[in-house]
């Protein structure tokens, strides 16, 4: 048992941050490189919270070039329990319409070439990911966000693409063909490494388009997605301010946070020290 402390990463649309009290602008290094940003750091209803935008500050990183590892690692180092992602997403179905939440269940990865691993030669480690969402984190931001005032689907499965070009029409129709429900370009491998770092994370999808399987509409255009959220951003920090107000006073261990017990292959004299250096924050219990 312990106290909360909630790291938010805000996708587009979101990089103000969240109107944390208390707020301090930290810069914190990381091993695995530059984060996106220095971190918000301070409280909302006597919770502690840190602030990270996803996209840097004035939206200057693609979703390719963000150095999710950095971002994880520098979290995991300010001392945050908990991880919730505020994304844009496109619908792959017409009962998500843009403007509604969705708090993701499932998770589908078709991005390429980005670092999906804090481990590797000479530390290898193979974690479970068949849930990839925190279930206890994600039913209370699906409360939160309905308290807030908005739509919510408590379930829905996200396909990640590499971007940072839209989908075409044949593409968007075969995910939905897959069981996609939402679309986006973020949520891998950054889920992957939240759970390499025994943080719990959830998502609070916004739909912001529906992509391109419509026959009749034109493709989603960015204008589109940057408008709904334009006009959305305040129901988004609404629905955070409401999660503070709905998280149980003491935060009940999650099994998330022992992920890495029994995941090492790699035998203790065939490790890499200076890979173990690196992983001082993300491995730093089990590797102390
Ligand atoms: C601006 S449209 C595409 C962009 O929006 C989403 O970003 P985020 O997940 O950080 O809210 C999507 O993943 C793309 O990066
Ligand atoms: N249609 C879409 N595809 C990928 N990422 C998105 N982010 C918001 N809308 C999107």
């Amino acid at each position: 048992m312990s106290a909360w402390h909630i790291g938010v990463i805000g996708g587009s649309g979101l990089a103000e941050g969240i109107g944390l009290e208390n707020a301090q602008e930290i810069a914190v290094e990381s091993p695995f490189g530059a984060p996106s940003s220095s971190v918000t750091t301070g409280t909302l209803d006597g919770v502690r919270m840190t602030f990270l935008p996803r996209h840097g500050p004035g939206h200057a990183i693609p979703p390719s070039d963000v150095n999710y590892r950095a971002n994880i690692d520098v979290l995991k180092r300010c001392g945050v329990t908990d991880i919730v992602s505020l994304s844009a997403v496109g619908s792959l179905r017409e009962e998500y319409a843009p403007g509604h939440f969705v708090c993701v269940d499932q998770m589908i990865d078709r991005t390429e070439g980005r670092a999906r691993s804090f481990f590797g030669s000479g530390m290898v480690a193979h974690l479970a990911l068949a849930d990839p969402v925190c279930p206890r984190l994600s039913e209370l931001l699906a409360l939160s966000a309905h308290h807030a005032g908005g739509t919510v689907h408590p379930k829905g499965t996200y396909i990640a693409i590499e971007g940072p070009q839209f989908s075409t029409r044949a593409e968007s129709r075969m995910y939905r063909g897959w069981g996609a429900d939402v679309i986006g370009m973020t949520g891998f491998p950054e889920v992957r490494l939240a759970r390499e770092a025994e943080l719990p994370y959830a998502m609070l999808a916004m739909v912001t388009d529906y992509d391109a399987w419509r026959d009749e509409e034109a493709g989603v255009e960015a204008h589109e997605v940057f408008a709904t959220m334009k006009a959305n951003a305040a129901l988004a920090r609404a629905a955070v301010r409401e999660l503070v107000r709905l998280l149980p006073e003491v935060r009940e261990a999650s099994p998330i946070d022992r992920a890495l017990d029994g995941a090492f292959a790699t035998a203790v004299d065939r490790r890499d020290p200076a890979l173990l250096g690196r992983l001082d924050a993300v491995a730093g219990r089990v590797l102390r």
